[in-house]
């Protein structure tokens, strides 16, 4: 039977970089992972292409994907909705692929719930100074967005101790060497598990 993939759950305040991080890990050729999109009732940002960044959806459709449960996790996020859909990552894992997503933290405590097994890890910035800093250079949000963002980014970090690590993201490409280092080292310990069971079931 085939082992089930690793579930990495990558959250962390709105702008310290998550989605910069990701592009550079996934730009790697010695790491393996398979993003899972989601889905969000958000307006697309210039650039964002629908089923690339995000699904975009409208409130009835999001609504409908809840009560419908097509989705692992669903968070309100500053006036918005945002979730994980759930046959992606089902499917992945089952079919033994490293599955990657990029949430915010209250959606991140309820995939904790679901699937403990999973990986969690909180990239944190290196001050609110310049947190803030972040997303105002990214030009994405308007003054109000981003005092409401920078809000709900104090709330988040102190929820830092949820998770199993937490990454500082001082620079791009170091943060990005600690995750794949983290996720390394997590698949080794399986791997030794793993071993360890099938030597023990060869005993008996
Ligand atoms: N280590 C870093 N040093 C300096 N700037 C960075 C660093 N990492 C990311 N940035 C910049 O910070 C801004 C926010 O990054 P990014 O959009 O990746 O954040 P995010 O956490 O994915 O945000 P959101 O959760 O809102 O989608 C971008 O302009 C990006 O270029
Ligand atoms: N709980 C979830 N949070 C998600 C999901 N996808 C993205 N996010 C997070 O929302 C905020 C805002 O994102 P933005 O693109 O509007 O800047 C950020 O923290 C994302 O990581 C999801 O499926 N579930």
């Amino acid at each position: 039977m085939k082992e089930r993939g690793l579930l990495i759950v990558l959250s962390g305040p709105s702008g310290v970089g998550k989605g910069t991080v990701r592009k550079a890990l996934f730009s790697q050729e010695d790491i393996e992972l398979h993003y899972s999109i989601s889905a969000t009732t958000r307006s697309p940002r210039e650039g964002e292409v629908n089923g690339v960044d995000y699904f975009f959806k409208s409130h009835e459709e999001f609504e409908h994907m809840i009560e419908h449960k097509k989705l692992l996790e669903w968070a309100e996020y500053v006036g918005n909705y945002y979730g994980t859909p759930i046959d992606y990552v089902e499917q992945s894992l089952s079919e033994g692929r490293d599955v990657f997503l990029e949430i915010e933290v209250q959606g991140a405590l309820q995939v904790k719930e679901a699937f403990p097994e999973g990986l969690f890890i909180f990239l944190a910035p290196p001050s609110l100074t310049e947190l803030k800093s972040r997303i105002i250079g990214r030009g994405t949000e308007s003054e109000d967005l981003i005092n409401n963002r920078m809000k709900v980014a104090k709330e988040e970090i102190e929820m830092m101790d949820a998770y199993d690590y937490v990454v500082e993201n001082d620079q791009v490409d170091r943060a990005c060497d600690r995750i794949k280092a983290i996720v390394t080292a997590e698949h080794c310990r399986r791997d030794r598990v793993a071993r360890r069971y099938k030597r023990m079931l060869e005993v008996e």
